[in-house]
């Protein structure tokens, strides 16, 4: 099988890396630099240094070129999406599309798959591949499971067949909101924990708000449509685990400097990766609001984001609230 990734990071690399183990695989990006520089140096040193790119991965950032394919698989940020499935459409259209960006879109609170159905058209066959998988593991051949979710069940299972391997394993799942709203909102969790860890809270806090956390996930997940089953899942719980207690993200690393005292933009340029959680967080503070779902941690990392509170207030904003039932 043919299949087109679009989006040479970190994650697109990889997954691209991952698949060319049993197909034929094209790794698009829209820097025509970026390709250049993977040609020439064998790798990806800028997203995913120190892996060697095999001779069979192609290399192209011509866009026409790379939609012929069986698969289209999207792994710019979630800002990219939009385009992206747009240039898809008028290039290929009726290619199936899996996406495995992960977010809210900034300034709409739109989920993924709203971004691709207003791009597709509702029919379109598509879903998402999500769950805890962090670039440099999955691109070094270490073991790592994921989901592959949409509202068709067999679009899921017939994917899922085809690019399972015994390194990166794939589960079928019909609840594309719940799948969504679990990779989107464990990035917010993510700063969070980064910014307890980073104060030295200590362990007891960290898998305080990781389960807090989980219920903050849950209950705006059900309030979009997403199944409680979901939560517990690779997508859910498998994912915040992840990224709350692995140095490896992004987002923990983004609050663990704001817990230093490094102001954001400092913070995002030194990153030099896209950290999905710092525009999502509002956009999920505020889609909550309107939905009447309470997320308390969720406020307070927005709180911290956008500079209306210290790390230090947020936290105690947090201990401050009265006790709850669980
Ligand atoms: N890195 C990881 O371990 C994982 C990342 N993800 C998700 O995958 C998505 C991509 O993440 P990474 O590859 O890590 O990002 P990255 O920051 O490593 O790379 C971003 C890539 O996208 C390109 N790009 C940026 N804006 C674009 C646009 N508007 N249109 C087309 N291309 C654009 C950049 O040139 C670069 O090649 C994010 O939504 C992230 O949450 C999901 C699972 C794991
Ligand atoms: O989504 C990820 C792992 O599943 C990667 O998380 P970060 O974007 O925080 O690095």
């Amino acid at each position: 099988m043919r299949i087109a990734v679009f989006g040479a990071g970190a994650w697109g690399t990889a997954l691209a890396l991952a698949f060319s183990r049993g197909h034929e695989v094209v790794l698009w990006s829209r820097e025509a630099a970026e390709i250049a520089a993977m040609r020439s140096d064998g790798e990806n040193r800028r997203y995913l240094p120190g892996i060697p790119l095999p001779a069979n991965l192609q290399l192209t950032d011509d866009l026409q070129e790379a939609a012929r394919a069986d698969l289209h698989l999207v792994v710019t940020p979630l800002a990219g999406l939009r385009s992206t499935a747009r240039a898809l459409q008028a290039a290929a259209p009726d290619t199936p599309l899996l996406w495995a960006c992960k977010g809210l879109e900034a300034g709409t609170a739109k989920l993924p798959h709203q971004i691709v159905a207003e791009e597709l058209g509702p029919d379109a066959a598509c879903g998402v591949l999500t769950g805890p998988s962090f670039a440099a593991e999955v691109a070094q051949g270490l073991p790592a499971a994921v989901t592959i979710a949409s509202s068709d069940i067999e679009f899921a299972r017939y994917w899922v067949q085809a690019l399972h391997n015994n390194r990166l394993r794939l589960y079928a799942n019909d609840d594309l909101v719940g799948a969504e709203v679990g990779g989107a909102v464990k990035n917010v969790m993510a700063i969070a924990a980064g910014v307890a860890d980073g104060m030295g809270f200590g362990l007891n806090a960290r898998a305080a708000l990781i389960t807090r956390g989980l219920a903050e996930i849950t209950r705006l997940g059900i309030a979009l449509g997403g199944r409680r089953d979901t939560f517990m899942g690779l997508a859910g719980l498998g994912d915040l685990v992840l990224t709350c207690t692995g140095d490896l993200s992004r987002n923990r690393r983004v609050g663990l400097l704001l817990a230093e005292g490094k102001t954001l933009p400092d913070i995002l340029e030194a990153l030099g990766h896209v950290a999905e959680g710092v525009s999502t967080t509002r956009e999920v503070a505020a889609l909550s609001a309107k939905l009447g779902v309470d997320m308390p941690i969720t406020n307070a990392v927005d709180g911290v984001l956008n500079g209306t509170l210290s790390a230090r207030e947020a936290v105690e904003q947090l201990l401050a609230r009265d006790p709850k039932q669980e």
